[in-house]
């Protein structure tokens, strides 16, 4: 592996990183379109970083409406080699709290089919592996981080997907109890998916901000609600990611850089002029 660079995806009351050296707003053009917002680049304890608040600042897009395909690009090109998700999550099990960590192995999809969830099609047609959705040994660190940090933590679990914008119907919610899923949310499957695709890492921080609605001792989920919990892990979640770029070295023995070998089914002498320009910084070193 060469050198290693950390991006890590803001979710839901995480638009900002502090404590970066040698700051700097990075607009990026991607032949998908435009990402969320302009990427912070900076150095944290020597390692260099990359953010970007998935719904940019000001919280301005639906989980529908973030362009996934542009941001994991956006990543790729500036460097990223790992990706850190950061995402407020409804508690789906008792025993997760409102205040708890998550670190996902596992996901369910329930969104629409509506968006684009990946960078092949138009010439160019590749499948790959999913099994395991995440990043492992990038998950381990996020959990011993989190541990380090004074997390309550739930190492493994399996993130439901589902479109919003509005949350569960009761009936939904215990149908999705009934699955065995720990958590809820909006947007990590396109990423997850995204991401392998390009080669890059990925794992989650899921903040647990609330029971969604399923429980008969709390209240219903609501905005509100979750903000006020976020105002508390978003402090856990920047002092996570500080203990993972500590720990973490430039050596991986996860096989995310070269999830693509096997994965192009189609003929190389097929590939048009125009997808090999279009996918290059993805599979150019693949054709
Ligand atoms: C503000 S509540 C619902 C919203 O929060 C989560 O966002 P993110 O995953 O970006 O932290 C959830 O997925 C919904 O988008
Ligand atoms: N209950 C919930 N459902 C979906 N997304 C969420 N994000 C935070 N809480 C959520």
């Amino acid at each position: 592996m060469g050198e290693q660079v950390i991006g890590v995806i803001g979710g839901s009351g995480l638009y900002e990183m502090e404590g970066l050296s040698d700051v700097r707003s990075v607009a990026v053009e991607t032949p998908f379109g435009a990402p969320s917002d302009e990427f912070i680049t900076g150095v944290l304890d020597g390692v260099r970083m990359v953010f970007l608040p998935r719904h940019g600042r000001g919280h301005r897009l639906l989980p529908s409406e973030v362009n996934y395909r542009a941001n994991i690009y956006g990543m790729k090109k500036l460097g990223v080699t790992r990706i850190i998700s950061v995402s407020a999550v409804g508690s789906m099990k008792e025993e997760i709290a409102p205040g708890h960590i998550v670190i996902p192995d596992q996901f369910i999809d329930r969104t629409n089919a509506t968006r684009a969830n990946t960078f092949f099609g138009n010439g160019l047609v590749a499948h790959v592996q999913f099994a395991d959705p995440v990043c492992a040994e990038l998950s381990e660190h996020l959990f011993e981080a989190a541990k380090a940090a004074g997390a309550i933590v739930h190492g493994g679990g399996t993130y439901l997907c589902m479109e919003g914008p509005a949350f569960s119907t009761r009936a939904e919610s215990n149908l999705y109890r009934s699955f065995g899923v720990s958590i809820i949310g909006m947007t990590n499957i396109p990423e997850a998916k995204l991401a392998r695709e390009a080669e890059i890492c990925y794992g989650v921080i899921a903040l647990a901000t609330d029971y969604d609605c399923w429980h008969e001792s709390h209240d219903d989920v609501s905005v509100d609600a979750i903000l006020g919990i976020m105002k508390q892990n978003v402090v856990m979640a920047k002092s996570i990611i500080g203990q993972v770029v500590k720990r973490i070295g430039a050596d991986s023995s996860c096989s995310c850089s070269s999830a693509l070998t096997y994965a192009i089914i189609t003929d190389r002498a097929a590939v048009s002029a125009e997808a090999r320009q279009r996918l290059d910084l993805i599979i150019g070193k693949y054709l």
